[in-house]
């Protein structure tokens, strides 16, 4: 028997799992000793532990799973590579000021917390609200309600929906007109704001020490797997499709960074580019995947004003063309499996297709992962199909042929007119014009050859250089004849299917998706962060500092080092009920207690942090069933059909 737990006892709240994730050093704003700066944050150990476990997780699901080619790509960018890419140029979000204290806000991130609170205002006017949860949390309502606590028309309240379903698709102009016609001001000093303008996200450097050659710092890593393509090709032996994935950091100078994890201004990510033949987009694996079912929130149904989900599976999402391809949909499922074995809430997850003004004008489909939190549904990975755009424009810039080289099974076979030229004729003929003639007759399509060919076994052809210019050419200069000619490669641009996580929002929702206080008393919160990524993954309490256990200890640390799991030793001054206390903030699931039985008969006992079952064994038995629990091959049920519950005096009280 294991018993049941309550997680859902009390609401969840936000202030309690900042406090928790601030006393433990989760993470903290950087330079705090400074006074801080918005948008950036500092990790603690059990922050980065837990991020370098989601990423340990990731590299197996991905890199490993579908050997993908891994890259380190320099972070410091040259200006024309982000010219090319046209981040110099769009790499921009939409900034109002407020008319008279200049203070500056993200124009998207305006109009929503404003409309919000209106819809907020007329719920609670009409009494439908939930109250609010605390202190802090019923002072921003008073705030807040001011203005908002009106009942809206119902046309009103339509219309607010709308524009939020379809936010993510409005242009600068048009965000600054729905301000004027909704009169949304600055919420902190309700003031008006002025016309919306473009603000470039990229931090700005220089390389060396002339000034002469202007950098950024990368404000995503996918220009450095570009830039890398015809390595990574040769390095996989000229094929595609394969994928090549990097994990590193990315800066964006966000406009008013307020929302924590969020949105920061450095920050890890995880992207991988997947090269694929623009004709033939199957994945070789999609059958692995054609029965996964996803909520999904297509285009037109925002593009309707509406955000209704529906659930599909991902094989008939594609077959009916709600996704583009198959490729698309494969990495779709496979994001969320991730998102699932690292603990994020199916629930709250979904997907959310980007709306046609939304979508990067090249891009041919893209869906982004998002997952709801107390700030409500937040994209976490964008899943794009970049189509050839990429590869072609820095190809185009820099000379340097980004294509696949293909040998074709069977030739490709066909007959056309060829031109001939006798060059020593035509640069007499024609001196500094000859390079001008020839480039015209070369672009001429099949028709107009057949046509000059003609005219050239009558004598002679008068042809018109684009610049207007008129020649008059004679067969001594150029024959034309049909000839065979047999192709046996064909050249093409791939097209790049590209997920793109962020890892620090996929780190906080999974935070607050995992947080919860025990039924008896909210102060006590749990954080029920899988064992896979949990930071420590089991804590060794001895009851008693005397020496005698110290053997013990060590003999239980080391076979779980060897095991290869993750342990602590908490041997602090304190209650044990508190050090577990402790440990169920900071996530670890499994804890074992060495008491004065453990030394004399070699028993130790096992606790389970959600439920707070406590199963008693011998030293390795406890070891053996930990180490399995923590990988996984069993789950806490199979734990306790092994170990008997213990009945002694509970370690917690
Ligand atoms: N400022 C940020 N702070 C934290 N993570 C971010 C930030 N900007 C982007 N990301 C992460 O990087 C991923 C890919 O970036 P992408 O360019 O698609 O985001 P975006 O569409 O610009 O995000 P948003 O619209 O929220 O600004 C996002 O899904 C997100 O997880």
């Amino acid at each position: 028997m294991t018993t049941q737990v309550n997680k859902t006892a009390h609401a969840f709240d936000k202030v309690r799992l900042d406090a928790l994730l601030n006393r433990r050093f989760f993470y903290a704003p950087a330079f705090e000793i400074y006074g801080g700066v918005a948008g950036l944050y500092d990790y603690g150990p059990p922050g980065s532990s837990l991020q370098a476990n989601i990423i340990d997780q990731w590299r197996k699901h991905f890199i490993v799973e579908e050997g993908m080619l891994e890259l380190d790509t320099t972070i410091m960018t040259p200006a024309p590579v982000f010219e090319t890419s046209g981040h110099v140029a769009r790499f921009a979000d939409w900034m109002v000021k407020d008319t008279k204290t200049g203070d500056v806000l993200r124009a998207d991130h305006l109009v929503k917390n404003v409309l919000e609170a209106r819809l907020a205002g007329d719920l609670e006017a009409r009494g439908v609200a939930a109250a609010p949860q605390d202190e802090k949390d019923k002072k921003k309502k008073k705030k807040g309600a001011k203005a908002a606590a009106v009942v809206l028309e119902d046309a009103v309240v339509k219309e607010y929906e709308t524009i939020l379903a379809q936010l993510d698709n409005y242009s600068g102009p048009q965000l600054g007109e729905l301000c004027r016609t909704h009169n949304i001001r600055n919420p902190d000093t309700d003031n008006e704001v002025g016309e919306p303008q473009q603000f470039n996200l990229m931090f700005t450097s220089s390389i060396g020490p002339t000034g002469q050659h202007p950098g950024y710092l990368r404000p995503e890593t996918a220009q450095g797997h570009f830039l890398n393509f015809s390595r990574l090709l040769e390095y996989n032996n000229g094929r595609v499709p394969f994928a090549s994935a990097q994990i590193g950091r990315s800066f964006r100078n966000e406009i008013s960074p307020r929302a924590g994890l969020l949105r920061v201004r450095e920050f890890t990510m995880a992207e991988i580019e997947h090269y694929v033949d623009p004709e033939d987009k199957n994945h070789e694996k999609f059958k692995e995947v054609r029965d996964v079912e996803i909520v999904l929130l297509d285009r037109h149904v925002q593009e309707a004003g509406s955000s209704a989900t529906k659930k599909m599976k991902i094989g008939d999402a594609v077959d009916q063309g709600v996704i583009a391809n198959q490729t698309l949909g494969y990495f779709v499922a496979r994001i969320y499996q991730f998102l699932i074995k690292i603990g994020i809430n199916p629930e709250r997850l979904r997907f959310r297709q980007h709306m046609g003004n939304e979508m990067a004008h090249y891009a041919t489909d893209c869906w982004d992962a998002e997952i709801h939190n107390s700030t409500g549904w937040t994209e976490c990975v964008g899943c794009a199909d970049r189509a050839a755009y990429d590869l072609s424009v820095h190809s185009a810039k820099t000379g340097h042929p980004l294509i696949v080289r293909q040998a074709l099974k069977e030739p490709i076979v066909t007959e056309k007119e060829a031109v001939e030229w006798n060059k020593k004729v035509l640069g007499k003929t024609f001196k500094q014009d000859a390079g001008t003639i020839q480039k015209t007759v070369e672009s001429m399509d099949e028709a107009a050859l057949v046509k000059l060919k003609g005219q050239l076994a009558q004598g002679s052809a008068v042809i018109t250089s684009v610049d207007g210019k008129e020649f008059q050419l004679t067969p001594d200069i150029l024959t034309i004849e049909r000839k065979v000619f047999k192709q046996s490669i064909r050249e093409f641009t791939p097209n790049v299917i590209e997920p793109s996580f962020g890892l620090g929002r996929i780190l906080y929702t999974l935070l607050e998706h995992s947080f919860w206080s025990r039924e008896q008393d909210v102060e006590r919160g749990v954080l029920s962060l899988p064992p896979l990524v949990a930071p420590t993954k089991v804590l060794i309490v001895p009851l008693s500092a005397r020496a005698e256990f110290d053997p013990l200890v060590l003999e239980v640390s080391t076979k779980l080092r060897r095991a290869g799991v993750f342990s602590r030793v908490d041997d602090s001054n304190t209650s044990i009920g508190k050090r577990y206390a402790r440990n169920d903030e900071l996530g670890t699931p499994y804890g074992v207690t060495i008491d004065f039985a453990s030394v004399q008969n070699r028993t130790m006992t096992l606790r389970e942090r959600d439920t707070m079952d406590q199963r008693i064994g011998s030293v390795d038995d406890v070891i053996a069933a930990v180490t399995e629990l923590v990988n996984g091959t069993i789950d806490w049920g199979e734990a306790c059909q092994r170990l008997p519950a213990y009945d002694g005096v509970q370690a917690v009280d």
